[in-house]
């Protein structure tokens, strides 16, 4: 039914590189030749353009990776406002997410290129409503799974148990990365060694902390060159 090429990018929680990773990814395929696309199942958080277009910082840094422009076409069935859990601020307008939908919405996408890159909503389970979750989305679609991990106290057990949601699913997991976030964690490489020794998948490299000069605006997409760091440390699986 799907093509099944691409890659699924899931995180030990939300805000621990996910974006940064899907857009580095996305820069190494098409260095790669390869005609490839982007999706999220959803989006919560919106900023105003200086056109006054409202946009999503997500959805504009896979499609500056992408080498799209604003707009269209469209990367995600589900735009919300309110940075917070998505089946909460769609409650709150009257709205359910649905599987169904954002199925729909990922096959019309990924039929359109070679390959795609799924960039997950916060941690792999995320509800989309009281039923489903972002497990079974990903589940579903059967990409291999990238899991990124962001280099924080807690990490490791948060790793751990992101391993075994995808086990317990069947999900093929491509590798996995170790992002340094804003605060450098102590004990950072050792934190490294020591989930290396632990998670079952390839080491895929760690990011470093983005220099200043790069570093994503609050609230706004990551440059070009921010990506084109993050994609110097680390590794494409093939596909
Ligand atoms: N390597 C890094 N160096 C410095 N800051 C980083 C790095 N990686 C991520 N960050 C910071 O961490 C924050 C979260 O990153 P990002 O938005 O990529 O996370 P995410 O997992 O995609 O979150 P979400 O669940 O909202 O999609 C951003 O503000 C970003 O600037
Ligand atoms: C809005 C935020 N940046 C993410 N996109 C969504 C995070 C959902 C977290 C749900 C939870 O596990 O509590
Ligand atoms: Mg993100």
């Amino acid at each position: 039914m799907y093509k099944n090429t691409g890659f699924f990018i899931a995180g030990t929680d939300t805000e621990v590189g996910k974006t940064l990773v899907s857009g580095a990814l996305i820069l190494k395929l098409r260095e790669q030749g390869k005609k490839v696309l982007g999706f999220k199942p959803v989006v919560a958080g919106t900023y105003q353009s200086d056109e006054g277009q409202l946009l999503n910082e997500d959805l504009e840094t896979l499609r500056l990776a992408l080498g799209l422009t604003a707009g269209q076409p469209s990367l995600c069935p589900y735009v919300l406002d309110m940075p917070a859990a998505p089946h909460l601020v769609a409650e709150s307008k009257g709205i359910r997410l649905e599987l169904n939908t954002v199925i729909q919405a990922y096959s019309e996408i990924q039929q359109q290129g070679d390959c795609i890159v799924v960039e997950g909503a916060g941690g792999f389970l995320t509800p989309l409503n009281n039923q489903e979750n972002l497990g079974d989305f990903a589940n579903q679609i059967q990409l291999p799974i990238i899991l990124v991990v962001g280099m924080k106290l807690g990490c490791i057990n948060h790793a751990l148990l992101s391993m075994e949601a995808f086990k317990t699913r069947n999900l093929k997991v491509a590798g996995w990365i170790a992002n340094t976030l804003s605060s450098e964690m102590q004990l950072l490489a050792e934190n490294i060694e020591t989930l290396r020794s632990k998670i079952d998948a390839p080491f895929l490299g760690s990011i470093p902390q983005l220099p200043p000069a790069i570093k994503k605006p609050d609230n706004r997409p990551y440059c070009i060159e921010a990506l084109a760091f993050a994609a110097q440390h680390i590794r494409l699986p093939s596909l």
